[in-house]
């Protein structure tokens, strides 16, 4: 996502977006978030924001995740005060602040590139997220205390943004948004400038900073892997309404719907015939199936009785090799290193699907291997082969 939209908001230039602040609601008590039926939208088109719903718990982390245009910046910058929604309200810890500007919001932003001053060193950065006023003394104090909770060595505090690593560089956006001890902190696909494994570890560590915190966080990212592994709670966006909310277990194992499966992971969907509430035929035999709860249309609801036409989702990694199974044989193969994944026409059905399997070497192309299924599926509703 952009973060131009954010950091040129109502509230100024970069800077203020950046180290938005605490006025409201400093006290014991942890905060939490919660949007109600937020809709948004620019001129006669289709609103970007329609009756959303988010609540965060207190001290948790909430990833927003959706495709390129879904609504994500502008859900993130309803959230932070910079834009007004024409419905709903925003609350943090049981306090509406719909009205509020976002300044006066305890709120803190981290952008994607971390919008830091390129003419203030890092101690000038820090400070400029403290409260106006604050005595010489205390500021210096805060900033050192700062530097500490994001690792960041005391003797950087003198370096400019240029003479920092990418990593660096987001750990003193994170400082100065922490400054104020904001309740929320938004972040704004904040790992995607750094490389694959800066990203992984600076990650990590800002996981482990919030949470020791115990600020409620929502991160707005592209990346699935990120969002799974760094939320407590993801939230699906697409066409500006909420497609599905849940652990991230929840919403790899069980999405709501076919496209929710496929942006979440890769996903192969078999045409199934449900036999029992539990159970589905496949191609590949009999799959124990969880039947998801997408929105239906009126002849969706036929899915449901017994002996229904319907179509089970499989994660890659589900299908296995064995002894006995279904007949396939080995299209192409991919070796990742700590996974290899093979592209396998299976006897009787008309698409190939892909096959996942851990440590394992490639398999040649032609090869035929036997087919089994590990663990539930997910069945929808058979209209959903075709997305
Ligand atoms: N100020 C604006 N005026 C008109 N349309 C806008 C404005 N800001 C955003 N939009 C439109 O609203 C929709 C959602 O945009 P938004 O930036 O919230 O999506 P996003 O999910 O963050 O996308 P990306 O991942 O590409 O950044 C898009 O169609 C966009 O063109």
């Amino acid at each position: 996502m952009t973060t131009p939209a954010l950091t040129t908001s109502p509230a100024g230039a970069p800077v203020d977006a950046a180290g938005q602040t605490a006025v409201l609601g400093v006290g014991a008590e942890r905060p939490g978030l919660q949007v109600v039926g937020a809709s948004v939208g620019f001129g006669r088109g289709t609103p970007v924001l329609q009756g959303v719903d988010l609540e965060v718990a207190p001290g948790s982390t909430t990833a927003i995740v959706g495709p390129s245009g879904s609504g994500k910046t502008s859900l993130l910058r309803v959230i932070a005060g910079f834009l007004r929604p024409a419905t709903g309200t925003v609350s943090l810890r049981g306090q509406e602040v719909t009205q509020v500007p976002a300044h006066r919001r305890s709120i803190g932003l981290v952008a994607q590139d971390g919008a830091l001053f390129p003419h203030l060193d890092v101690a000038g950065n820090i400070a400029f997220g403290l409260p106006k006023g604050i005595r010489r003394g205390e500021a210096r104090r805060r900033v050192e205390e700062l530097l500490d909770l994001v690792s960041l060595d005391r003797s950087h505090a003198r370096r400019r943004p240029d003479q920092l690593s990418g990593g660096q560089r987001q750990r003193v956006a994170l400082a100065r948004a922490l400054a104020r001890r904001p309740e929320v902190i938004l972040l704004d696909e904040p790992f995607s400038a750094l490389d694959a494994g800066l990203r992984e570890i600076t990650r990590q560590a800002v996981r482990e900073i919030l949470a020791s915190t115990g600020t409620t966080t929502v991160l707005v990212t592209h990346d699935q892997d990120e969002a799974l592994s760094f939320a407590d709670q993801v939230a699906v966006l697409r066409d500006g309404r909420l497609a599905q909310t849940g652990t991230p277990e929840e919403i790899y194992r069980r999405p709501r719907d076919a496209r929710t499966a496929r942006f979440l992971g890769e996903a192969v969907l078999l045409p199934a015939r449900l036999r029992s509430p539990g159970v589905a035929s496949t191609v590949l035999g009999d799959v124990s199936v969880v039947r998801s709860e997408p929105e239906e249309s009126a002849e969706d609801r036929s899915w449901r009785t017994a002996d229904a036409s319907a179509t089970v989702m499989l994660r890659p990694e589900q299908i296995v090799l064995a002894d006995e199974g279904v007949r396939a044989e080995v299209l192409t193969s991919q070796y990742f290193g700590h996974d290899t994944t093979a592209v396998v026409s299976v006897d009787g059905l008309e698409e190939p699907i892909r096959v996942r399997r851990l440590n394992a070497d490639p398999l040649p192309p032609g090869a035929v291997v036997r087919l089994a299924v590990a663990g539930p599926g997910v069945a929808y509703p058979e209209s959903e082969l075709q997305h």
